[in-house]
């Protein structure tokens, strides 16, 4: 109802406004006599041209809303509303996904991920490190491969092909640019005309003059609003397109979020701290986009009046002139520039800088219960102190090389310029004896205005030498991340390798290129992979720490052999950092298998669960199912009852009281936005809360004791029912009575366990043995019915003879004591 009502207003406003122009252009053409105008001047005109055209956009906006609404109200039925197409639209081949929008949720659609076009991409940024090589960091104010690093991120992410959203708004800037330069050379022809109608006592003229002023401001005002429309716009679709390449490659199977860590890139060119990344992707990549969506308009603005004023000012003071004003621009710019500090260096540095303070501040509240039982306070102060006084001198010297440029700078464009612009706007009055005085009067105002104008748009170009130099700064770290990424989600990924091994095939060439190209990687990933296995087996394998030095890295086990079968659990035991989460680091593929045979069963029925037991910010539902969601939850036939029920199970049904439900979420904004959906032909109702809403200020980390979170991720262990478990220190924090239950209770359910830890106690739910005694030396042992079992009776008597000395020392320990005790007695 409301929007016809919009549709009608539109439509009415521009029958209205034909009416009015129809009478007064035809009816009542003597106002336009009275007041002096003429209704096809170029004021009138544009007035009518930026009026009409507005009101066809309402009217067109206003249509549209109309259609969406209307196409809504009968495609898209709520009862229709499946949980498929929450997440994957297979008509579209689009995700969608809730986005919180003034307390509703807006369905946001994101194309799928085209593989192929990343392996393109990468080519072009390889092909860019074998061309360009990695020379040292640029000195000059403008990075030296600036243009060539933007031109790849334009044709790759910003503006893919030339029929392209982007591109249209560039050409619509343009466009705007062009007018609004047009429209400037008008006004000043017009100012110049009021002022000679003023001084010449003309008062009709000098009313249509301001009337005419009146009418231009229409039109310049539409331009200048959609100029800032069009860059912010722009500055956003940049900013989308760029988070999003990003994340498609950041997140990707590959784990290249894990990977980034073990890119190396020892040249200050591409050199990249995966610490940092976090400020990459939003602070840099948000700065790169505003900066480069503004530049059109600060160096195309600029350019653009430059023209146009040069063009129309060398008809009233000749070539001559305007070839000697530009001359003094050139010369005085060059001059300015060649004394301009090296904006770029010093953005960059500030960049690197407040990322450092921000980490240690980010840093601080993550640890902050470990500083404050440390009492760590003085150091910690010591510490930001030393990091801001890094950042403060770094300011103190941007601030004092800005002073000395500005000092110059102001000289120049603010006050040199200008009198250039007097001087020569002077010469044809002074020069030309023969006209009246307020005509020449006119000409001067004229071509001052003109020569200002000339003078502001040469200023602007130069002060936008500074934004053009940190957007080289921002151009380089953007390219940084983004070839960092590549690099990372390379197929060959080469471990410490950087640049040096982007793009080369390592693994296929022969041993001898090698040792060329890369003199410490002597030898590359050479281990196979067997997948489908139905058990877990380890044949001649190493266990290297990945670096650029391959195989011939730290090796922390050699030729570690073992196998159980389906059915059988494993305990690895071993000293601190032997290299036992490795192992597991090596079976979900995040290191590299330099050599032997490695044989897993499908990663769909292997559940990781990490030494660090990770809790995220969502509901208590989500900590369960993760990395499910509540939808695919549902959809495997699971309610909420069965995760009460694993709550139950690992001792944790007492949280269902504390928390309410399992929907409870430590920031409750979070739960309020829910939908309601038809899953297995059930309406229920669904939580968005695992879209990471939060205010941080509560999490499950502060929420649950270390016990309590390492029982709820055997929950999810439980919930996820994978036939292979594997779990690193899984019960450390946990009490051994609930150790007894929940490991008693994973065997009662068939789970296949290999389980890394110190506890020797744990040998009795297990199998097999695997202890790790040093790099060269491990023994792989059956266990029977919790008692250890031996190779050949030499072993087993060492064993008894090592236990007995045990027993013998505390019982001489147990003699002294009570010596002692009874000594003190007397
Ligand atoms: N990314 C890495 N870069 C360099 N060295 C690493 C890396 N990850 C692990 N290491 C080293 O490998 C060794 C083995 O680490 P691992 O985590 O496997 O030990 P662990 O046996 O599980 O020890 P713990 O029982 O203390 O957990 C350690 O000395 C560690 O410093």
């Amino acid at each position: 109802m409301e929007m016809g009502e919009k549709v009608m207003n539109s439509a009415l406003s521009v029958s209205v406004l034909r009416d009015v122009v129809t009478r007064l252009r035809l009816k009542n053409n003597h106002v336009f006599r009275l007041l002096n105008i003429n209704p096809n001047s170029k004021p009138v005109l544009l007035f009518l041209v930026s009026i009409s055209s507005s009101s066809l956009i309402v009217l067109v906006y206003n249509l549209m809303k109309v259609v969406n609404y209307t196409k809504q109200r009968i495609f898209d039925k709520p009862e229709m509303s499946s949980p498929r197409r929450q997440f994957y639209n297979k008509s579209t081949e689009c995700r969608e996904i809730n986005v919180p929008y003034k307390n509703r949720n807006l369905k946001v659609k994101i194309d799928r991920m085209n593989q192929d076009r990343y392996e393109h991409d990468k080519l072009t940024f390889k092909r860019f490190t074998r061309e360009n090589g990695s020379e040292g960091i640029s000195e000059l104010v403008v990075e030296s491969k600036f243009l060539k690093k933007l031109f790849v991120i334009w044709r790759l992410v910003l503006i893919p092909k030339v029929l392209h959203p982007n591109s249209t708004i560039l050409l619509g800037q343009l466009l705007c640019l062009i007018a609004r330069t047009w429209m400037s050379l008008l006004v000043t022809k017009l100012d110049g005309q009021i002022v000679r109608d003023l001084i010449g006592l003309r008062g009709r003229s000098f009313l249509r003059g301001i009337i005419y002023w009146f009418l231009f401001a229409f039109p310049a005002s539409y331009i200048n609003s959609g100029i800032k429309f069009l860059t912010h716009r722009l500055a956003l679709n940049f900013r989308t397109n760029l988070v999003r390449y990003c994340h498609d490659l950041y997140m990707d199977p590959r784990m290249v979020y894990y990977k980034m860590q073990f890119n190396g890139n020892q040249s200050e060119m591409y050199k990249m701290d995966s610490n940092y990344i976090d400020q990459y992707m939003t602070e840099d990549i948000k700065k790169f986009s505003n900066s480069l969506a503004s530049m059109f308009l600060n160096v195309g603005k600029p350019t653009v009046d430059l023209i146009f004023f040069a063009v129309y000012l060398r008809d009233n003071i000749g070539s001559i002139g305007i070839a000697g004003i530009l001359m003094c621009y050139f010369f005085t710019g060059s001059y300015l520039k060649k004394h301009s500090p090296n904006f770029n260096k010093i953005w960059k540095t500030k960049t690197h800088l407040e990322g450092i303070y921000y980490n240690y501040n980010l840093n601080l509240i993550k640890n902050c219960e470990e500083i404050s039982f440390y009492q760590g306070t003085v150091i910690e102060k010591n510490k930001v102190h030393k990091i801001f006084n890094n950042l403060l001198s770094h300011f103190t010297t941007e601030i004092n090389a800005k002073f000395h440029y500005g000092l110059l700078e102001e000289y120049i464009l603010k006050y040199a310029w200008p009198a250039f612009g007097y001087f020569f706007s002077g010469l044809p009055i002074l020069l030309n004896y023969n006209l009246s005085e307020s005509d020449s009067i006119k000409s001067f105002i004229v071509n001052k205005r003109l020569m200002l104008s000339m003078a502001d748009a040469g200023s602007r170009l130069m002060y936008s030498i500074k934004d053009l130099s940190s957007l080289s700064g921002v151009t380089d770290r953007i390219f940084t991340l983004l070839l960092n990424l590549h690099q990372a989600h390379d197929q060959n990924f080469q471990y410490g390798l950087g640049v040096n091994g982007f793009g080369s095939q390592l693994k296929f060439t022969s041993f001898a290129s090698r040792s060329i190209l890369y003199p410490n990687a002597q030898a590359g990933i050479n281990g196979t992979i067997q997948t489908s296995y139905p058990g877990l087996r380890f044949e001649q394998i190493p266990v290297i720490v990945p670096s650029s030095e391959g195989a011939n890295g730290t090796k922390l086990l050699s030729r570690l052999t073992f196998k159980i079968n389906q059915g059988e659990n494993l305990l690895i035991l071993g000293r601190n950092g032997i290299g036992k989460t490795s192992i597991l680091r090596l079976i979900s593929e995040l290191w590299p298998l330099y050599d032997g045979l490695l044989s897993k069963p499908s990663p769909n029925d292997i559940f990781y669960v990490s030494q660090k037991s990770y809790l995220f910010n969502g509901s208590l539902r989500d900590q369960i199912i993760y990395p499910l969601s509540q939808i695919q939850m549902l959809e495997k036939g699971y309610s909420d009852e069965d995760l009460e029920g694993y709550l139950n199970d690992v001792g944790l049904g007492y949280l269902l009281d504390r928390f309410g439900s399992l929907d409870y979420h430590p920031n409750e904004t979070a739960t309020m936005l829910s939908d309601e959906l038809i899953v297995n032909d059930k309406k229920v109702k669904i939580y968005n809360s695992n879209l990471g809403f939060g205010d941080g200020k509560k999490n499950w980390d502060t929420l649950l004791s270390g016990g309590e979170r390492q029982k709820l991720i055997i929950a999810r262990v439980l919930f996820h029912q994978k036939r292979f478990v594997i779990l690193d220190e899984p019960t450390n924090a946990i009490s051994y009575d609930y150790e007894d239950a929940i490991f008693e209770m994973m065997k009662a359910k068939k789970f296949t366990f290999i389980t890394i830890s110190h506890r020797e106690t744990l040998i009795k739910y297990h199998d097999y043995l695997l202890q790790l005694n040093s790099a060269n030396s491990f023994e792989f042992k059956k266990v029977d019915g919790g008692l250890r079992t031996f190779d050949n009776v030499e072993k087993e008597i060492d064993f008894l003879k090592s236990e007995l000395s045990d027993l013998e020392q505390v019982k001489e320990r147990k003699k002294e004591l009570v010596s002692l005790l009874s000594g003190s007695e007397e």
